[in-house]
């Protein structure tokens, strides 16, 4: 067993308090103690008999720390990028133009259809680094880019893989063939359905933690939704939604009713959708990032107020934006979506964890993970005046990542 303690740090927030002057024992990958350095414990059981015995201490010299940032909602595994689309919606074409012009999702499916395994696996790898380097060590990623039975199998591998090489977050792995129906199914898409029903049991087997279905205009339908969510969830996995993104209402619902851990994006969900998802206990995930792209505000407010957990993520994918900074969303849940920096960073740590159904991290608590994030700033309020405020130092599971 290795022991470290890390003090000296000026400003800990833990996941519900602020700490001053606060020291943290480590034990091997967990937190075994916090708390003011000045009530640090002469002994721990189980940890160290003298705590002048531990085998590393690291005086911190200040700073602020919170637990590793959780992203709770990507799509990172696809190649190539859609620069010229977003150039084209930037001048005001449509969604619709811009796929009549060879653009949109399926753009994206032909070029990472045809990229080979290696190449694709390094794209995300130097992509998945950004998040640890910027302070994230948890994300949920999607598939999605391949929609083909072995291309979603392999692209969920990849992500189980990847998170065991250095320099990687911690991944949770969604199976998302439901993004939309390929160009191979149109005409149809009860087939493709079935298929992506029938590929749930794989998905799980392989390592799959999540399925997810996208329940907006011109994607599935609610019923469809149900489909393929009672699927995935018959295989063992935790099923969440992309609901109330667009104007289409009732998606949240269907989430609260199948019991999703998570409702995500909900752009424009409505009262109703709030009062639905409280009284399911289903997680809101909100995406900032995308949020401000669409010109829309997801109520936050209205779902905290109603005790709905909050989580955030980034929303990153190839045609919509790139962020890979957590500490940029949260700067963008303060200054766009009016949350406080208190709620902000709970939905980036706690929430997070809720939606993921992970309750091993994301406070700073005995027993947790010890996954950890010195700021270079010594409070907080760094967040919402720094958009895209950097680490110092990050510890994944108490080892230190080299930034
Ligand atoms: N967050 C949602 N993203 C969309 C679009 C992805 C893309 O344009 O590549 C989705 O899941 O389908």
């Amino acid at each position: 067993m290795t022991a470290r303690l890390l003090t000296s740090i000026g400003r800990l927030w833990t996941g519900s308090e602020i700490i001053s002057n606060a020291a943290i024992l480590i034990s091997d990958d967990r937190i075994a103690w916090v708390g003011p350095s000045a009530e640090l414990p002469r002994s721990v059981p189980g940890v160290v008999d003298d705590i002048v015995d531990v085998d590393l201490v690291e005086n911190l010299g200040g700073g602020l720390v919170t637990p590793g940032l959780i992203d709770a909602h990507t799509h990172p595994v696809y190649a190539g990028n859609r620069y010229a689309e977003l150039a084209m919606r930037s001048t005001g074409l449509s969604d619709a133009e811009i796929s009549a012009a060879g653009g949109g999702i399926s753009s994206t499916i032909t070029v990472t259809r045809g990229t080979d395994p290696w190449t694709l696996c390094n794209h995300v790898r130097e992509r998945l680094a950004c998040w640890l380097q910027s302070g994230t060590t948890t994300i949920e990623a999607k598939t999605g880019y391949h929609l083909t039975r072995d291309g979603e199998l392999a692209d969920v591998r990849m992500l189980r893989s990847l998170e065991n090489e250095q320099g990687m977050p911690r991944v949770h792995v969604t199976f998302y063939a439901a993004q939309t129906v390929p160009p191979e199914y149109f005409g149809r898409r009860s087939d493709y359905i079935d298929a992506v029903c029938s590929w749930c049991a794989d998905a799980a087997a392989v390592g799959a933690n999540s399925v997810d279905v996208n329940c907006e205009d011109g994607r599935f339908t609610e019923e469809e939704a149900r489909w393929i969510l009672n699927a995935g969830r018959r295989a063992g996995l935790l099923p969440r939604m992309h609901a109330s993104g667009n104007h289409r209402g009732g998606a949240a619902r269907v989430a609260a009713e199948l019991g999703c851990a998570s409702a995500d994006l909900l752009h424009a969900a409505t009262d109703e959708d709030v009062a639905a998802l409280s009284r399911g206990g289903v997680a809101a995930v909100v995406t900032p990032g995308s949020a401000l792209q669409a010109g829309t505000r997801p109520p936050v407010r209205a779902l905290l107020d109603k005790g709905v957990p909050v989580a955030l993520g980034s929303d990153h994918t190839p045609g919509g934006v790139g962020i890979t900074s957590m500490p940029l969303v949260i700067s963008l849940a303060v200054n766009y979506l009016g949350m406080s920096i208190a709620e902000a960073l709970r939905a980036a740590t706690l929430g997070g964890a809720y939606a993921l159904r992970a309750p091993d991290r994301g406070a700073m608590v005995r027993g947790r993970l010890a996954d950890i994030v010195l700021w270079d700033a010594d409070h907080e309020g760094a967040f919402a005046w720094n958009y895209g405020l950097s680490p110092r130092r990050v510890w994944r599971g108490g080892d230190p990542v080299a930034l």
